[in-house]
């Protein structure tokens, strides 16, 4: 059985990916969270199978998936600790927590950290790997599949975990926030708010499919300009303003969070 500890928003997340997706809907999964409401949302919405105590997901489950902030992780960890005998895998989603921290503080050698995306709800996830050096392909192929069922993974060296939080994993909400920005415009031209929003979107879907072809950003951003056209009056702009140094601020701050988080 699958354990999540924290059933907060990404562990829905994969959830309900997971279960709208052929082999995900008849595995077990029980998860362990601490509100009432929570709960009975989780069982009603998904079927899954909910308690309120760490120490029964933690016993009872062979693949555990760490689903609470990094703030908690530590009161998680010593609550659960002697019940994590060497079969099982543990599996930690938290920004900032680190292979050696869970190391020190579990038996198992069976580690894994991942670092999953919102969009796993419709399948379309990105969910980034890293795992200790001494665990096999074989056992990490369970845990693969779960997020392999949710979207594209990909298995990276830690060391570039914190970028990847950066830029995958919060990643969806700077888009929002851009996607956000673009339908204020076109309310503020005149456009209804529906309507931006499927431009917006449509056009964001299309552009995605279009570089998934392989071809460049930078390619695509010239064929779309125009010599003396709109896109050129409007990327004048975003660079006069210092788009692509906000952007990189943006993501620095987000990834060095994720650092501090692992200081916890
Ligand atoms: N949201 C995202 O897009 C992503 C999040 N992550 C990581 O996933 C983790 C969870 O984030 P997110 O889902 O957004 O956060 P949430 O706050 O939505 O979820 C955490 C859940 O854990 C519960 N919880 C708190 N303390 C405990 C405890 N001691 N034992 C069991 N459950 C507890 C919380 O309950 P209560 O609300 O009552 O505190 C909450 O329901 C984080 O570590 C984050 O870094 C990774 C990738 C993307
Ligand atoms: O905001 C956060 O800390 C988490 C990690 C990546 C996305 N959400």
């Amino acid at each position: 059985m699958i354990g999540f500890i924290g059933g907060g928003n990404m562990a829905e997340a994969i959830i309900k990916g997971f279960k709208s997706q052929g082999s995900g809907a008849k595995k077990d999964i029980l998860v362990s969270e601490p509100r009432e409401d929570r709960r009975k949302y989780l069982e009603k919405t998904y079927y899954v199978r909910t308690t309120s105590s760490n120490r029964e997901a933690a016993s009872l489950c062979n693949i555990i998936i760490l689903a609470v902030k990094p703030q908690n992780m530590a009161a998680v960890l010593n609550e659960i600790a002697d019940l994590i005998t060497e079969d099982k895998t543990v599996v930690s989603i938290a920004a900032g927590i680190t292979l050696s921290y869970l190391q020190s503080k579990l038996k198992t050698k069976k580690l894994i950290r991942v670092m999953p995306n919102t969009p796993a709800i419709v399948q379309e996830g990105m969910s980034v790997m890293s795992l200790c050096e001494c665990f096999s392909d074989k056992d990490i192929s369970l845990v693969r599949d779960i997020f392999m069922a949710v979207g594209k993974v990909l298995t990276l060296p830690e060391k570039y975990m914190d970028a990847v939080t950066a830029i995958s994993g919060s990643g969806p909400a700077f888009i929002a926030l851009f996607i956000e920005a673009m339908i204020a415009a076109g309310e503020k031209m005149g456009l209804s708010r529906n309507n931006a929003l499927e431009l917006v979107i449509q056009t964001l879907i299309g552009t995605a499919r279009l570089l998934e072809t392989g071809m460049p950003p930078e390619r695509l951003r010239e064929m779309v300009t125009s010599p003396g056209g709109t896109t050129a009056a409007g990327l004048k702009t975003f660079e006069e303003k210092g788009f692509k140094n906000i952007v990189y601020d943006a993501i620095y701050a987000a990834k060095n969070r994720a650092g501090d988080l692992s200081k916890l």
